[in-house]
């Protein structure tokens, strides 16, 4: 089974990401990966920290000569900004003098509302919220993109796929309606700042930035993952946890911040009648066509042939600049909420992030449907199903 791991803290030496159970020859190389880096760290709203830091990728094991060899893809997100951390999130032990003097050090006791500080304090037994900032920081998910490229080229060279993702909306923005993007527009929607497919959506979504950087306050949004072109019957209906559909909602939840998830039109279709929420069906002549797809590409969790869609909605991020009330956990006061820096909105950052969970979830699906040791296997199995998928299908 396809499975991943990251660790590693948001000031850390570095990321690490670990894939374990692909299979040999998919084609990765680092500037990939870094190239993958690059698009999460863009987006209007994101805060200084993007523009400063660099992600500096090393594929430490796993790759050989541009292709995987079948073990562990480990890969190392090394952090440029490491040297000013390094007394402060030193491994070792530190001398207690050097730490008092450092202002980096001094103990964050002020839990911001919506961030994981309060639980995390409490739970893990923390008189200062460092150690749970660190490893609660979004800054992991450049782990998880690294290892999501991997996955993305898998599905690319088995499926001939790509993964896609935009933003629908940011804060109260007009959401985009219509057509998404399709695999050749994705260098267009990154052009955009806020990754918004149509100009007027973009500038909606810049103007409800700006209007929220100026009031000293932060955004959440809704982004849409589509990939077009994937086999019939990934995932399966037999039980919850081999649910695609259930196994995409988890996978896009475990992104920081998001808290809802819809498949195809998701809450929408609630509201519809069942004649004018499913998909029907029509002879064609290579098989079965729809006219609409509003469930999104899956069917009874598994893949039905059509574009598979998904969105994630993200709340504001929660350290906001006009700072919220919270209680000085050291004294027990009323107190002002930690605030040094954030983004004022990291949606199109979290777009390519979700990407990344939804290609290692259908990669995952992929390698249980079709299994193999090395893409060649797994492409012949691939060509054996869908030759009897289409013999199935012939009037
Ligand atoms: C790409 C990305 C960037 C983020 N940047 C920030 C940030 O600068 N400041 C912040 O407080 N939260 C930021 N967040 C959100 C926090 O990580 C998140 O609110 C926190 O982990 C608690 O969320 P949860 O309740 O979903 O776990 C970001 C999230 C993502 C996905
Ligand atoms: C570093 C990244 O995102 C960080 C995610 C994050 C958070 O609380 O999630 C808080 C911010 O870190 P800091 O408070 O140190 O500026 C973001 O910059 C990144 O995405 O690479």
């Amino acid at each position: 089974m396809l499975r991943w791991i990251t660790a590693g803290e948001s000031h850390g030496p570095a990321l690490v990401a670990m894939l374990d159970g692909m299979v040999a020859g998919v084609e990765v190389t680092s500037d990939e990966i870094a190239t993958q880096l690059a698009r999460r760290r863009l987006g209007y709203g994101r805060g200084a920290r993007m523009s400063f830091e660099k992600d500096v990728v090393t594929v430490v094991g796993g790759v050989r000569h541009g292709r995987t060899m079948g073990g562990p893809v480990a890969i190392e997100v090394a952090n440029s900004e490491w040297p000013k951390w390094e007394t402060v999130m030193a491994s070792d032990p530190v001398d207690e003098a050097l730490l008092k003097d450092l202002a980096r050090n001094a103990p964050l006791t002020r839990p911001r509302p919506g961030h994981a500080d309060f639980s995390g304090m409490l739970k893990y037994g923390f008189a200062d919220a460092r150690p749970v900032l660190e490893r609660a920081s979004a800054r992991e998910t450049a782990a998880r993109v690294a290892a999501g490229t991997v996955a993305r080229n898998f599905l690319r060279q088995v499926f001939g796929v790509e993964v896609v993702s935009h933003v629908i909306s940011i804060g109260a923005s007009e959401p985009y309606v219509g057509p998404g993007p399709q695999a050749g527009d994705l260098d267009s929607v990154d052009a955009s700042p806020v990754r918004a497919f149509d100009k007027a959506a973009e500038e909606s979504m810049i103007a409800e930035i700006e209007a929220a950087k100026k009031d000293g306050d932060t955004l959440g949004g809704v982004v849409e993952v589509i990939i077009e072109g994937l086999p019939v019957g990934l995932g399966s209906f037999i039980s919850g946890e081999n649910r695609l559909d259930a196994r995409l909602a988890a996978a896009l939840m475990g992104i920081q911040a998001i808290k809802g998830v819809e498949v195809g039109d998701g809450f929408e279709t609630a509201r519809r009648r069942g004649s004018a929420a499913h998909d029907e069906m029509k002879p064609g002549p290579d098989g079965v066509l729809r006219s609409t797809n509003r469930a999104g590409g899956l069917e009874g969790g598994m893949t039905n042939g059509e574009a598979l869609r998904v969105r994630a909605a993200m709340k504001p991020i929660s350290t906001v600049p006009r700072a919220l009330a919270t209680v000085d956990m050291a004294t027990g006061d009323e107190a002002v909420a930690i605030h040094q820096r954030s983004d004022v909105c990291a949606v199109p950052a979290a777009g390519v992030v979700a990407e990344s969970m939804v290609a290692l979830v259908v990669a995952q699906a992929a390698l249980e449907k079709f299994g193999g040791d090395s893409v060649a296997e797994t492409q012949r199995n691939v060509e054996g199903y869908l030759g009897a998928v289409r013999e199935r299908l012939a009037r």
